[in-house]
């Protein structure tokens, strides 16, 4: 693949902050127009990568291009055709969502700025309220504007840190539609989140814990390649049954979503063998299930905990 199908291609990055090393030698390639999504524990490096992908911090080490451009000599063509959204609301909440707009376009240095603002505020929805001040807005529109704000300008890439949290699941899914919508007019999106359904949205993605990149493809992939076996047990003693489970050979996480326990491990054989003295209890119905990203994210964690 080449610059042609590839928005964002790096490879090797690395920042430090003092003794820190936040981002490890990171690889990541974007094909245009997907939806890629950044996931991984806080403080894991996905900001720090977002800000040296757009040209906001250079790289200690590392090379590669952003929408074709080189990240560490061409950040000002980079900067100029990337829309950025910060993970707190970057707007001015005593401005209203009109003057937010204006602000954003004079920074961008438009030239046909008003056209671009009420452009941006027919697609919101928000023309007839372009007079409330951004601060009077639910969080979910909050999000809305800032998306549009970094809109403005017509990037080819979207880099959205965190955009949908602390949002209301209706706001969120809205958010989302959005985003395809975008995709599917060729636009790429990076995204980072915590949430687990909006990583199943994505076309592909990246885990990273520590700086490292733990896993990466679409989200069939990183199931495929994880390793992980999961039970699924539905028992009228759930929480009896959790304790007797953990800490058993081949048991790396025994975790109660609701009525159901989800036991999984690494060694298929061992979690077999220290799960059938329960299979036969009464009232218990073991099934085996494909394991959630968060069983597998969680067991990646750990995992590379071990090794830093
Ligand atoms: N300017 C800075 N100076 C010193 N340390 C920093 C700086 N920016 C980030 N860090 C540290 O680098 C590490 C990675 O931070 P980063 O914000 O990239 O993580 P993150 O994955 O985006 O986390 P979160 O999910 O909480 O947003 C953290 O330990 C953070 O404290």
């Amino acid at each position: 693949m080449n610059n042609d199908t590839l928005a964002i291609d790096v490879t090797g990055l690395v920042k430090r902050f003092g003794d820190l090393v936040a981002v490890n030698d990171l690889a990541l390639q974007v094909r245009r127009g997907e939806i890629y999504g950044f996931l991984g524990p806080n403080g894991s490096g996905k900001t720090t990568t977002i800000r040296m992908l757009c040209g906001l911090l250079t790289p200690d080490s590392g090379s590669g291009t952003c929408l074709g451009y080189d990240v560490i000599r061409e950040t000002r063509q980079i900067k100029r055709q990337v829309g950025y959204m910060t993970q707190r609301f970057s707007l001015y909440e005593d401005l209203t969502i009109r003057e937010n707009l204006d602000f954003t376009a004079r920074i961008y240095g438009m030239a046909n700025r008003n056209e671009a603002v009420e452009r941006s505020l027919e697609r919101l929805g928000l023309a007839d309220r372009q007079k409330q001040l951004a601060g009077t807005l639910s969080g979910g529109w909050k999000q809305r504007l800032a998306l549009a704000a970094c809109m403005l300008h017509d990037p080819k890439l979207l880099l959205l840190d965190e955009p949908t949290a602390g949002v209301d699941p209706k706001a969120r899914r809205d958010f989302w539609d959005e985003i395809h919508q975008l995709a599917a007019t060729g636009i790429t999106v990076l995204v980072s989140t915590h949430y687990m359904d909006e990583a199943e949205r994505c076309h592909r993605l990246a885990y990273i814990a520590y700086g490292h990149l733990l896993a990466e493809g679409t989200v069939a992939e990183v199931v495929e390649n994880s390793g992980i076996v999961t039970w699924t047990v539905e028992c009228a003693d759930l929480y009896a049954l959790a304790a007797k489970l953990r800490g058993l050979p081949g048991v790396s996480q025994v975790v109660p979503f609701g009525n159901v326990l989800h036991v999984s491990g690494t060694d298929a054989a061992l979690l077999e063998q220290s799960i059938e003295p329960f299979r036969e209890q009464s009232g218990c119905r073991w099934t085996q299930a494909s394991p959630g990203l968060e069983d597998i994210f969680i067991q990646m964690m750990e995992k590379a905990k071990d090794n830093v």
